[in-house]
């Protein structure tokens, strides 16, 4: 299986904070790839060095072979890295199909331009995308709804509908379970699954270990900065060194 994303030696620190010490992590392409560990482990910490949202103190971040780690989000966005936040970032006041649109438009058309009547080719197509991309997350019957009177576990799914109509090649989730009912987890996962159906790769920050368990190929745990373990979810989350690393004993 090729790599599509790569991540080598990194080093991030917050004054006397290490958040990340000399991490290396390979994502598969075509894989669901999570990334787990106690709190203040270095999880978010990884996923914004990958994203760009935070230059590392050390080391480099590859994207099928390409250094891109002095990149913005904005210039990873068209290579395909594109991410999610732990906390919601949808415009309360559009419907769900305008902020489907203008996630796509940040980087296809400018800013609230997008807002605009659809006129050319290249507008349908956008909106087909769009439409495609809220079907994936089953939100299609909710296109003309505020998106401020959606539940939060929808709005969750919102999010990631409004990453992937953006077309990525790695979709990188930050916790998107959280805060969601126990049945809203059982669609997430599903989702989630459907992402890599249609080729997209996905790297997940998640605590919800059934989540986990359920979606991902291979699980990477983050301890105090450092990578104590790799490997396929049933093996790592039985495994005695991470048991012990949660209870933090
Ligand atoms: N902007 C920042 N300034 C200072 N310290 C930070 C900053 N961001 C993260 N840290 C510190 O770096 C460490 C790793 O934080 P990070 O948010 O990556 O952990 P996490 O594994 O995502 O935790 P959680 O599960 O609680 O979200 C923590 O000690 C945190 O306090």
């Amino acid at each position: 299986m090729a790599e599509i994303m790569q991540v080598t030696g990194l080093t991030r620190t917050f004054g006397n904070v290490h958040a990340l010490s000399e991490v290396d992590l390979t994502v598969e392409e075509g894989t669901i790839h999570g990334i787990v560990g106690p709190n203040g482990a270095g999880k978010t910490t990884i996923l914004s060095v990958m994203s760009g949202y935070l230059l590392p103190t050390q080391g480099r971040v590859l994207l099928g072979g390409r250094d891109i780690t002095r990149l913005t989000p904005q210039q990873r966005v068209p290579l395909g890295v594109v991410r999610t936040f732990q906390n919601i970032r949808l415009f309360g006041g559009l419907t769900v199909l305008e902020n489907v649109m203008v996630g796509q438009h940040a980087h296809a058309r400018t800013g609230l331009t997008s807002l605009l009547p659809v006129r050319t080719a290249a507008d349908k197509a956008l909106l087909a995308e769009a439409k495609a991309s809220l079907e994936l997350f089953g939100l299609r019957e909710y296109v003309s709804r505020r998106v401020s009177e959606l539940p939060y576990g929808l709005q969750k799914q919102l999010e990631m509908a409004r990453a992937m109509a953006t077309k990525p090649r790695v979709l990188l989730l930050d916790e998107p379970a959280a805060g969601m009912t126990s049945e809203a987890r059982v669609d997430l996962t599903e989702h989630i699954r459907q992402v890599r159906e249609e080729g997209v790769t996905v790297v997940v920050v998640e605590h919800d270990m059934d989540v986990i368990a359920r979606a991902c190929d291979t699980v990477t745990v983050l301890n105090f900065g450092r990578k104590i373990m790799e490997g396929r979810p049933g093996d790592v989350l039985s495994s005695p060194e991470v048991r012990t690393a949660y209870l933090g004993t």
